[in-house]
């Protein structure tokens, strides 16, 4: 049963400060809530094997977070990662990366302690408030992007950048969190292990293949940039093999709203080929990352250079006296003590610790202005000497001890403060423990009922003997598809083909000799594990391997499963979280605790706050039913399996469309609503066709290249079949549509500006309300299309576009047959007639 919630504060410890903080005194009395020299309260994170609570340094007064893992629930892979991780934490610093202080080891446990970032998740921010404006997006990515730099300047890969493993600090400041994927890696080696989370994973991943981390760590940058701007994700599905499909078709669709430099960046980062993606550099450099100047500044202040070791920088200063001295009274650490921890950067040390939690805090003093300069660790001069090098005057103005005592000891009941135990005297049922050894406090797993309800939903990072994919999942591989067929036979450059074996990328006795013994995992022959033990992101054996994703297709399933489309994720997300604050995982570890969660986080969508005309990506073609794309999408793939028997597919297309006559598939009950072909943008794009081109013939080119239609994963796209020419523009989802009396064009040699005006005039002159939207036509080249929306149903877009670069207007009454929308568009087309006497119709 939980405990009875109470508020708790520090005094509940019952021991007096200076007692606690005797080293002799913390062996013998061990308070209920409290380790090393931190009072711990309530959860605030949860990982698979790992739970995060907040603290408060005793000393400091610091809040801080202090992740603990039972090392004893681990198998071998997941020590390994865990020991790199804590090498890695002990070797980086940078502003934009969640800083450790201290690594605790006490029996069967292991505590991380690091700086504490008050407002959640990246992840969450997005759910609650969905995607956001781009120069929101812009300052968070530049500065994960300046943490990625950093990173890969140090040899180090994160492998699992998302934004779940994004908070935020202080005034929105990002902090990259969780390093338990990450390696080193140096030159040009590749890695071979599986890392990360299926959505944000790199396509040479989810192959299987070896790859180098640098590279795959820019492709979930891309996502990442993605789902900022847009708030869903890139390659939307709801499996593995799905996911993979998708990305290795190597579409990448971006909204309307996106901005052209915006949609290149993503572009660039998203690019299949790891040979011809983007580096970090790039990323630093693109046009995007500098649109604002405002912004500009901060790129400036946060992408400038930081010293490949800022270490080193720190060793040639010296120790802030004031807080050797306050260290020593309250502390009662020697002189000499405090110089070897801190100089020697002795993270399992709690002087090193306390001296860091100081020096920030007094940098912080400096921040709102007592001029103190960042103190730093020591020499080794002092030591030599058997002396502290401690300045007898102290650099630049030093704060007194008085006043750090004032900054940092502020009164232990709940305050507002950074030093507050605001959160540490909470009422959740943890803050109330009952006297119980501190292993139970923090490493055993705990029902949620005690952890509390926000970690309902939490959301883990696989590990390597944990899995993704189901054995259902498993047999649900794609009909042979040409593209991932081509892609996998002749691996594009930078592909390098699956070794035989994997290995592990760190030597196991480096971390320690007792490792050495223990046998490798091959992580190729590691089993599936029953779907409730999915995971939403996955370690190393989760997805197959080259080698078995050929042995799958060559044994595949002739059940393909049809792809949701956003909108239909979106929908059935927000109908499930309905704009709640609600994150989503599946929950619980290996060793059996934990709750289910029925959505693996890879198959949400938090496409949630777009208003309804934003989430339209195609701005006249009308969508049809997740039951009758579903339909046209079997078809299609039966057509596939029956050898190309497109006589087949014509005929069962052309039954469809009869029924589309009487609105029995359509959504709204038109016309337009009948089934199309959908080819994408990208098609277009790739075959150099025009859409004005009247050879432009839909169905020999689904004949042709069946394999090769892309279905659309967006709201608005339709599939289905059209004997007649392409008329009109490409869209995101470019879709064929037969020469209805119901789509009028017309091409003008106004400039773009100039036609717009001309019709917004004219709606005004009629007194029709419109809304006025901005997107974009890949044609080939981005360009901008706008489009006028009418209440009454009729779209009017604009866009000038190849191969003349003429205005061409299109005009498409979308839902309804009145024919006053017939005659509007007539209106319309004559007035752009009367001013521009070279029009021409399509
Ligand atoms: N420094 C911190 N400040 C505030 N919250 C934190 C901090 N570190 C971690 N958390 C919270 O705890 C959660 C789990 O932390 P972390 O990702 O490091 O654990 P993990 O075991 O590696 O998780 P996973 O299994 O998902 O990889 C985070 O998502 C975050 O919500």
């Amino acid at each position: 049963m939980a405990a009875p919630r109470r508020r708790m504060g520090l005094e509940k410890v019952g021991v007096p400060l200076l007692i606690i903080l005797s080293p002799l005194s913390a062996l013998l009395v061990r308070p209920v809530n409290w380790i090393g020299l931190y009072d711990v309260g309530r959860a605030i994170g949860k990982g698979n094997f790992a739970t995060v609570r907040i603290a408060r340094h005793r000393i400091a007064k610091t809040k801080v977070a202090i992740k603990s893992i039972d090392v004893s629930a681990l198998d071998r892979e997941n020590l390994v990662k865990l020991e790199r991780e804590v090498k890695i934490v002990k070797i980086i610093d940078h502003p934009h990366i969640v800083k450790s202080y201290e690594i605790m080891r006490v029996d069967n446990m292991l505590y991380i302690v690091s700086e504490y970032c008050s407002s959640g998740e990246l992840y969450e921010t997005l759910i609650e408030k969905g995607r956001v404006a781009e120069d929101v997006a812009r300052k968070w990515f530049s500065e994960t992007a300046s943490a990625v730099s950093y990173l890969h300047s140090q040899g180090i890969v994160h492998r699992d950048l998302k934004a779940e493993n994004i908070l935020l600090g202080k005034n929105s400041k990002i902090k990259l969190i969780d390093f338990g994927f990450s390696n080193f890696q140096t030159g040009d080696q590749l890695l071979n292990t599986w890392c990360g989370s299926p959505p944000y994973a790199a396509p040479e991943l989810l192959l299987g293949n070896s790859y180098d981390g640098m590279k795959a760590d820019i492709w979930s940058m891309g996502v990442l940039l993605y789902i900022l701007v847009t708030g869903g994700f890139p390659f939307p599905s709801d499996s593995v093999n799905k996911l993979k499909r998708s990305v290795l078709s190597g579409v990448v669709k971006i909204p309307y709203w996106v901005s052209v430099e915006c949609a290149d960046f993503i572009r660039k980062m998203l690019v299949l080929n790891p040979g011809k993606r983007y580096s970090i550099q790039n990323v630093l450099q693109h046009r995007w990352m500098y649109i604002r100047n405002d912004t500009t500044k901060n790129q400036v202040q946060l992408l400038d250079p930081i010293p490949s070791s800022s270490i080193d920088i720190r060793q040639q200063c010296k120790l802030n006296p004031t807080i050797m001295m306050f260290m020593q009274q309250h502390g009662k650490w020697s002189e000499e003590q405090i110089i070897d921890a801190v100089v020697g950067r002795d993270f399992e040390s709690p002087i090193f610790a306390t001296y860091e939690l100081l020096a920030d805090k007094v940098k912080k003093g400096t921040l709102e202005g007592t001029g103190e300069e960042y103190p730093r660790r020591g020499s080794r001069g002092s030591i030599l000497s058997g002396k502290a090098n401690v300045d007898e005057q102290p650099l630049t103005p030093t704060i007194s001890a008085h006043q750090l005592a004032q900054l940092n000891l502020s009164s232990p009941d709940c305050d507002s403060d950074d030093s507050s135990n605001s959160d540490l005297c909470d009422d959740s049922p943890l803050s109330s423990m009952e006297p119980q050894n501190h292993e139970k406090q923090f490493g055993l797993p705990r029902g949620l009922d005690v952890i509390g309800n926000r970690f309902e939903n939490r959301r883990h990072t696989l590990c390597a003997s944990e899995q993704l994919l189901s054995p259902n999942m498993m047999g649900q591989f794609p009909p042979p598809n040409l593209l991932l067929n081509n892609f996998m036979m002749n691996p594009p450059l930078g592909f390098p083909p699956m070794p035989e074996g994997q290995t592990a990328e760190f030597p196991l006795s480096s971390l320690h000799p007792a490792l050495a013994t223990f046998p490798m995992a091959d992580y190729t022959k590691m089993l599936p594990v029953p779907k409730n033990e999915r995971r939403a992101s996955a370690g190393e054996t989760l997805l197959p391997t080259n080698i078995d994703l050929q042995q799958h297709l060559a044994n595949l399933s002739a059940n393909p499963a049809s792809f949701p489309t956003v909108e239909e994720e979106g929908r059935s997300y927000l109908a499930k979280y309905g704009g709640k604050r609600n994150t989503v995982h599946s929950l619980g570890n290996q060793m059996g605790g934990g709750i289910q969660n029925p959505i693996p986080r890879y198959q949400r969508s938090p496409y949630s706050k777009a208003p309804p005309a934003e989430r339209r990506s195609s701005w006249a073609s009308p969508s049809l039913s997740a039951q009758q794309t579903n339909h046209l999408e079997t078809l299609f793939k039966r057509a596939l399996q029956t050898n190309n028997d497109m006589s087949r597919l014509h005929k069962e297309f052309k039954n469809l469309s009869h029924g589309c006559a009487q609105s029995q598939i359509t959504n709204e009950g038109s016309s337009l609503a009948c089934p199309q072909i959908s080819i994408t943008d990208e098609y277009n794009r790739q075959h150099n066709i025009a859409p004005s081109a009247s050879s432009f013939d839909p169905v020999s080119i689904f004949q042709k290249n069946a394999q090769e239609v892309v279905f659309g994963q967006r709201p608005a796209t339709a599939i289905g079949f059209s004997s007649t020419s392409f008329s009109g523009m490409s869209t995101p989802e470019q879709t064929t549509r037969s020469m209805d009396d119901r789509v009028r064009s017309i091409v003008c040699t106004l400039p773009f500006a100039e036609v717009i005006e001309e019709l917004k005039s004219s709606l005004n002159i009629l007194k029709i309300p419109f809304s006025e939207f901005h997107e974009m036509v890949y044609e080939p080249q981005v360009t901008e299309m706008r489009r006028l929306s009418l209440p009454s149903g009729v779209e009017i877009g604009v866009a000038v576009l190849p191969p003349e670069h003429k205005a061409h207007v299109e005009f498409a009454i979308i839902n309804n047959d009145s024919p006053t929308s017939e005659m509007l568009c007539d209106q319309l087309i004559c007035r752009l007639r009367m001013i521009d006497p070279n029009w021409s119709s399509e």
